[in-house]
């Protein structure tokens, strides 16, 4: 069956020609807004990966009342359960059949929402590899940056940076239990409803062998993203997928991609050679924000301009410049209705 033409890009071979590297990135986010980045150990740690997902294998298996402690908030930080989450509540069935736990970031060190007890003494490996995400997510934006020639080429890297002030960066582990055989669930339909994602970039870590993850094709398709793309198979981990989120589709006029995504049950034959989905499934997300307090203005380069000039479009664009706060609510809304009906009231 079709996989996903995604590119497979080597961002930490110090041999490289950045310029190059800076711009198969934007054309990869621009036709297909998913990137492969090699995982060649260069940026992150492959045991720090490796330990990263231990750590979720233990936070999930830690008593239901310990996670229902953290439960997740406003913030968006904290645990929500099975089926809490609706990605794509107009066409589920039910809510997704996951777990997960968004870790905001840390100040000085210190998590800013309930941690399990029983995963406390790992708080300080989760900020260190919340920090690898950050340093990554940091080098991408600059990147972007060079590849679009953006005036300077730090303009994406700056708006991301610590020192400028707080962000709504979420690292998230994600826990997707297997479906029991044995009950017939025909309400249970998805593992994670399609969407986008509505930070700026996403980086994406999976477990060899763990299928799921569909792009939507402009053809209207469905296209499995393989865990291990042609050319990775012998690598020490699979590599970081990367995606762009709606802010940076929206800050670019559209010209970089936001690509609608889901994870289904692949099932046997449907899948990826090689890929089964009769296991739990882990994944870990880093969701990449600028400082909240970052206006949305026109990115300075040529080549967004010219976009725009051809009819690139800005939803919700009512000659407001919205901050990267207001555009984050914005999509939180939409998909935590629960939460923000229950509050609001
Ligand atoms: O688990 C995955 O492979 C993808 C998860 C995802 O798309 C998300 O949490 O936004
Ligand atoms: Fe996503």
């Amino acid at each position: 069956m079709a996989v996903a033409n995604i590119p497979v890009i080597d961002i930490s071979d110090p041999k490289l020609n950045e310029a190059q590297v800076a711009r198969d990135l934007v054309e990869a986010a621009i036709e297909h807004g998913f990137i492969y980045v090699k995982n060649t150990g260069g940026d992150i740690p492959i045991d720090a990966v490796q330990g990263a997902f231990d750590l979720s294998k233990e936070l999930f298996a830690a008593p239901l009342e310990e996670k229902q402690q953290c439960r997740i908030q406003k913030n968006n930080m904290g645990w929500a359960g099975m089926q809490y989450e609706s990605l794509d509540p107009k066409n589920q069935r039910s809510g997704d059949f996951k777990e997960v736990f968004n870790f905001g970031e840390f100040v000085d060190g210190q998590p800013q929402q309930p941690m399990p007890p029983s995963i406390t003494h790992r708080t300080p490996q989760i900020n260190a590899f919340y920090d690898h995400c950050y340093d990554l997510a940091l080098k991408l934006n600059h990147l972007l940056g060079i590849g679009l020639d953006v005036n300077p080429p730090t303009f994406f890297r700056d708006a991301h940076l610590r020192a400028n002030g707080a962000s709504s960066s979420i690292l998230r582990l994600l826990y997707y239990p297997p479906l029991p055989l044995t009950t017939a669930q025909p309400e249970v339909d998805v593992r994670a409803g399609a969407h986008s994602d509505y930070g700026s970039l996403t980086m994406l870590f999976r477990l060899p062998r763990q299928p799921g993850l569909e792009i939507l094709l402009p053809s209207n398709e469905w296209v499995p993203v393989p865990v291990s793309p042609p050319g990775t198979e012998s690598d020490h981990a699979p590599p970081i997928l990367v995606n762009i989120g709606d802010l940076l589709s929206y800050w670019t006029d559209g010209l970089l991609r936001s690509t609608v995504h889901r994870v289904v049950f692949s099932g046997g034959e449907n899948g990826v050679k090689g890929e089964t989905d009769t296991e739990a499934r882990y994944s870990i997300a880093y969701f990449c924000h600028p400082v909240g307090t970052t206006p949305l203005t026109a990115v300075p380069s040529e080549r967004v301009r010219a976009f725009k000039g051809q009819g690139g479009t800005k939803e919700g664009d009512k000659g407001k410049v919205l901050t990267a706060d207001e555009h984050l609510m914005m999509r939180l809304k939409a998909s935590y209705l629960q939460l923000y009906d229950e509050k609001d009231k």
